[in-house]
């Protein structure tokens, strides 16, 4: 994963767009609050407005065009909380009310011209507001900022009444609140990004065996076992692979060749599996467990067989490259109706089944297929021959 130095953003589309759907919850919470909290300060500040015009038309005007932001807000707030938005749909809630309180603020400040060195220091407040707390893209906070500040900038030299020195300083003062915000802004990114990296890290290597990508045991237990998608409903098969005579590889050509083969093995397994729908786990030292949602037990027959005549033909290199190791690898094969009750007492049972097939292959001479349907999972009806 690498950050856009601009942004420090993820570079790559589908990582920033994983983060912000992991973090949508929280944006959306945020939004809501930031968006409340805003609207709160936006309102009293109707205060200022009184101070300034005392109470006729001008300050009514005003008063109507706070109302109009805390409308607007207000309801991107209710929605943010109350519907669920997608990651889209709250940039969108929060860039809308950020141009209709940006453009009341430009209305205020134009019929309170005298002031226009307290609105810059609002301005600044709000720039600050917008590139850190209300959550948008850095993209859209940079336009939204750097195009208040330039229509802010015009309306202050059309309206404002100032000296060069006040519109000097007022300059420099937006100027610097942009840098600070964007910088702030890219450095928050960065750091949130680099959280959820490291989180993603760890998660990965506690749910992998570090020499072969397989889940492992822990992962088959906390997240496989339990009821879920994965098991609920429709055919579920598993098919539990040992390499034979794997000592013998490790005793003659060493624990590197050994470890190699478990490699070998496990690539073509997570290659014949379907992504993202079946699991496969690295059961023992070497034995292999895949998992299969949606398939029959004949599905189940078919990718062990292509396994087993695959793997039987995969060399792997051994010490000085010279020698080519080759093994074969015994198979059983469970099938269930996963129904959606207790799903995961289904698959703990048919794991038990697919071990017992396995041995079943390995007493029969190892290099074979064992399969078994169970119509329900503790009252087997066939046993198809290995
Ligand atoms: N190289 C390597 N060896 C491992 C690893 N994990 C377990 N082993 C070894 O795998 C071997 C398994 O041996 P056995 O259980 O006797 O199985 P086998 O030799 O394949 O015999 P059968 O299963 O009956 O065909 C043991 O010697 C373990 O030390 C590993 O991660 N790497």
């Amino acid at each position: 994963m690498t950050f856009n130095p601009l942004t420090g953003e993820f570079a790559q589309l589908a990582h920033e767009t994983a983060f912000l759907a992991h973090k949508l919850p929280q944006t959306r919470a945020l939004l809501g609050f930031t968006l409340v909290f805003c609207t709160l300060f936006y309102l009293a500040f109707a205060v200022s407005d009184f101070a300034a015009l005392g109470y006729g038309p001008q300050f009514l005007q005003l008063c109507a065009a706070r109302g109009i932001v805390a409308a607007t807000a207000g309801t991107c707030a209710w929605c943010a909380y109350r519907t669920p938005l997608s990651v889209r749909a709250t940039r969108v809630a929060a860039s809308t009310a950020e141009i209709v309180a940006l453009g009341c603020f430009m209305f205020i400040a134009v019929r309170r011209p005298g002031e226009f060195h307290w609105h810059a220091m609002s301005l600044a407040i709000m720039l600050i507001v917008i590139y850190l707390y209300i959550p948008n893209s850095f993209a859209n906070a940079l336009l939204l900022a750097s195009g208040a500040t330039a229509a802010f900038l015009a309306l202050a030299l059309r309206f404002g009444r100032m000296s060069a020195a006040d519109v000097v300083t007022m300059v420099m003062l937006l100027l610097l609140a942009n840098a600070f915000g964007a910088l702030a802004a890219r450095r928050f990114n960065c750091a949130s990004r680099e959280e959820y990296q490291a989180r993603t890290q760890l998660q990965h290597a506690a749910a992998r065996d570090h020499l072969t990508g397989c889940f492992n045991r822990r992962h088959l237990h906390d997240h496989l076992m339990r009821p879920g998608p994965r098991t609920a409903g429709g055919p579920l098969t598993v098919v539990l692979c040992d390499i034979d005579n794997f000592k013998r590889i490790n005793d003659t050509y060493g624990h590197a060749c050994g470890d190699a083969v478990l490699r070998s093995f496990a690539d073509l397994l997570g290659a014949m599996t379907r992504d993202g729908i079946d699991s496969v786990v690295r059961y023992g030292g070497e034995e292999f467990l895949a998992i299969l949602p949606g398939t029959d037990v004949d599905g189940g027959i078919r990718l062990a067989e292509r396994l087993r005549t695959r793997f039987a033909a995969t060399g792997v290199a051994a010490g000085d490259g010279t020698t080519l190791v080759r093994t074969t690898a015994s198979f059983g094969v469970a099938c269930a109706d996963s129904g959606s009750d207790d799903a995961d007492r289904v698959l703990r049972d048919l794991i038990a089944a697919a071990d017992k097939l396995m041995y079943d292959a390995k007493r029969g001479g190892r290099d074979r297929v064992c399969a078994l349907r169970l119509a329900s999972p503790r009252a087997p009806v066939s046993t198809p021959s290995p």
